[in-house]
């Protein structure tokens, strides 16, 4: 997957530097190669939202780019369009104008919100980043019902619950399209397997299952490929625990200045390109996502998951786990339990 959206960004970058592309050279309306596709970013202003409208700026796959948030959204706009790739780009400032940066999404991404500084957690975000989730949702429910919602504001745990009930409410919820990307998790659990077990990381695959928040992600190393024996127990504890407080490394290294950015744009993309092919139809499309879920006694958690035309194809099993992440799963449960009731309360309630 990695290596695949890395593939189309660098042929759509040689693409822009040949200038010999012929899907530069049509307007995108006349393709017959790639179907008319919009992405709206809400939040596209902050941290996260810059680099990641720039990836998806480059995504071969996005026609029209909606950039959306209260606070500095013409410049990157501006920015992000003078970059010589097809998709069509619109800043969208005001809340007057939300409607507009919505209307035909295919696809809706939510990195609005405030981020932690040292010393919170995740859900010391819920007060503020709940209402901001909230009226998003509202706005996606009157504007673009039947887009696909790629969740990424915190707490995730609690996010998602909350737009299912918004979407409830609006009579327009599809549990096929709501997301919550935990894809950064996945990635984190990537770079340091393959670190530890000296693998190249290009190969490396590593389920992450669970939620989204300190032990509620539960990576699940005993289902890595390339399989090692190289890793002893003790190991496997360490790099449960980086990936587990992967977010707060960051936090930390950041000082105050936010949390992850950078990352988490390459981790959007990612799971955004994802759903892009899912929806084109573009077989065995499968990521990790916090999704409505059967898998185990809770509404909602994160596991494998087999994009398609519609979004969620199937959520998949958990698989064999070891001992250590039977145990890690038990422990999730009531944290995960609870964060999801959270939202649910408060968007019941206000
Ligand atoms: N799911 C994940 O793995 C991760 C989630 N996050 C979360 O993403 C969120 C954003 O993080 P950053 O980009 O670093 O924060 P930031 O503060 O740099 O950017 C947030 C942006 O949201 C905008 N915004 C606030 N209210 C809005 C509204 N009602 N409508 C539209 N835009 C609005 C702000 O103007 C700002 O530009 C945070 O909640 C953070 O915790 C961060 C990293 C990883
Ligand atoms: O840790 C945070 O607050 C941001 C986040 O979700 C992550 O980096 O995984």
């Amino acid at each position: 997957m990695r290596t695949s959206l890395l593939r189309s960004m660098e042929s759509a970058l040689r693409r822009s530097r040949s200038g010999s592309s012929h899907l530069l050279r049509r307007p995108f309306a006349s393709s017959s190669a790639v179907p008319e596709r919009k992405v709206a970013i809400l939040g596209a202003a902050g941290g996260i939202g810059q680099p990641l409208s720039l990836l998806m700026k480059l995504n071969p796959l996005v026609t029209h780019l909606s950039l959306y948030d209260i606070a500095g959204t013409p410049g990157v706009a501006a920015d992000v369009s003078h970059i010589n790739t097809p998709a069509e780009v619109k800043g969208f400032a005001a809340e007057e104008q939300l409607g507009q940066a919505l209307e035909g999404a295919d696809i809706v991404i939510i990195p609005a919100g405030v981020p932690r500084k040292p010393g919170m957690t995740r859900d010391d975000l819920f007060n503020i980043n709940a209402g901001i989730v909230k009226s998003l949702c509202t706005a996606i429910a009157k504007y673009c019902p039947n887009a696909i919602v790629n969740m990424i504001s915190n707490p995730v745990n609690s996010t998602v619950p909350i737009a299912s009930e918004v979407f409830k409410k609006a009579g327009t919820y599809d549990e096929k399209k709501l997301f919550g990307v935990t894809t950064l998790d996945v990635v984190r659990a990537k770079t340091f397997y393959a670190a530890k077990a000296k693998v190249p990381v290009s190969e490396v695959n590593v389920p992450v299952v669970g939620g989204h928040a300190g032990i509620t992600i539960l990576p699940l190393f005993s289902q890595a490929t390339p399989a090692t024996n190289a890793l002893g127990d003790e190991e496997i504890k360490a790099l449960t625990k980086r990936t587990q407080d992967g977010g707060t490394e960051v936090v930390e290294a950041k000082a105050g200045k936010g949390s992850a950015t950078l990352s988490m744009a390459y981790a959007g993309a990612v799971f955004a390109d994802a759903c892009l092919k899912g929806l084109n139809g573009v077989p065995d499309i499968v990521e990790c996502s916090f999704v409505q879920s059967t898998v185990t006694e809770l509404p909602f958690f994160a596991s494998k998951v087999r994009l398609g035309k519609n979004g969620v194809e199937e959520v998949l099993g958990l698989g064999p786990l070891s001992d250590y992440e039977k145990q890690g799963l038990e422990s999730l449960l009531p944290e995960l339990k609870s964060s999801i009731e959270k939202g649910i309360k408060f968007a019941q309630a206000n």
